[in-house]
């Protein structure tokens, strides 16, 4: 219940006394539920409440956390059921999440006063337990045994295709699946940050750059190896030379207490000083928990400030169009005394 009461303090530091969890990642992580993305978590002074549908009713009442409540009904029945319980109070609705069409059966079903709120849950998310932590550890760890098997298929003549099936079947073989499309993009296509794989054919002298990440029991791991196929051209190793000197960097300097902000301009302030600027065309990173994209924000100006058990990523990268494109990229935890790399596959060493 310890989620759920530093819940009702954040809503009761905005004057508001009922969450309706519409997103999927904050029902899970508030509730438990394996399935979030057919529940909703009704938190009140009194009660959480998960409403779920019949084909859940094991499910729910097996994945549901100590203290929260299981209604298994139809999502119109859950509303008019519970609203007797919530009429007359300041209610918080998930701006960023709950559609207008939710929100109108709701206002026609509830006499309560609704706020759209954002991040009142995420911020809870920032900062992971140890159990969460081991989950990450577990799904990294995972993914570099996986990448240590598909590794020696990465050479010339083998399509970017083969490489993300072979790292996929190799996640499912292990009882994940891919957290997100993945990612290998040779040669050219190589300056495309979010070149998911083609039928391009490897070639001698292509640098692959491959981004993947395992979700195992709901959690991700996130992590990006550029490897050299024979010998690259003396352009594409000054690249990754010099987006490898800003990772390391990056990694390093990363401690409790420094703006998220600061941490990005490590890395752009080194790949700058290499001609790059340009070249680096998005942020440092991100947090990456119940889902891949989430806070904090490592980018230019964020405001965002590292704290023990955040778990980030990252991942300077540089794209030159018509050449191709470096990505290096590790997950981190953020400890009390500085950090964790916990992703352990090797990178590549370019003289
Ligand atoms: C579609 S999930 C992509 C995972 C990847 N590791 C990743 O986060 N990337 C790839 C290149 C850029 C970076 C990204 O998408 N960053 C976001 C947060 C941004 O807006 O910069």
């Amino acid at each position: 219940m310890e989620k759920i009461e530093q819940l009702r303090a954040a809503l009761a530091r905005r004057g508001l006394q009922a969450l309706w969890v519409s997103d999927p990642a904050n029902v899970r992580y508030l509730s438990g539920f394996t399935h979030p993305d057919d529940g909703r978590l009704l938190v009140t002074p009194g009660a959480a409440v998960l409403y779920t549908d019949g084909r859940y009713t094991v499910q729910a009442q097996e994945d549901a956390l100590p203290g929260i409540e299981v209604v298994i009904a139809r999502p119109l029945e859950a509303i008019e059921g519970a609203a007797p319980a919530v009429a007359g109070m300041k209610m918080g609705v998930e701006g960023a999440h709950l559609t207008v069409s939710a929100l109108e059966r709701l206002k026609e079903r509830w006499q309560v006063q609704f706020h759209p709120v954002e991040g009142l849950v995420e911020e809870l998310r920032l900062h992971k337990s140890a159990d969460e932590v081991a989950g990450i550890r577990a799904a990294q760890a995972l993914a570099d045994r996986v990448f240590a098997e598909v590794r020696p298929q990465i050479r010339a003549g083998v399509r970017e295709l083969d490489i993300a099936m072979a790292l996929e079947q190799g996640l499912r073989q292990a009882g994940a699946t891919s957290a997100f499309d993945v990612i290998v993009a040779s040669g050219v296509r190589g300056a495309l940050p979010h070149g998911t794989a083609s039928d391009r054919v490897i070639e001698d002298g292509d640098l692959v750059t491959v981004d993947f990440g395992a979700n195992l029991n709901g959690y991700n791991s996130d992590m990006t190896r550029t490897v050299a196929v024979g010998q690259p051209a003396d352009e594409l190793k000054r690249l990754y030379n010099a987006v490898l000197e800003a990772e390391e960097a990056a990694v390093r300097a990363v401690r409790p207490g420094l703006k998220a902000g600061d941490l990005d301009a490590v890395a752009r302030d080194i790949l700058a000083g290499h001609g790059l600027a340009e070249a680096f065309a998005h942020s440092l990173g991100h947090g990456v928990g119940l889902v891949v994209h989430e806070g904090p924000r490592l980018a230019q100006g964020s405001e965002d400030v590292l704290a023990p058990g955040m778990v980030i990523t990252i991942e300077p990268g540089a794209y030159v169009p018509g050449l191709g494109g470096v990505r290096i990229e590790d997950l981190v935890l953020v400890t009390e005394d500085g950090y964790e790399v916990l992703s352990h596959s090797p990178r590549e060493t370019l003289a």
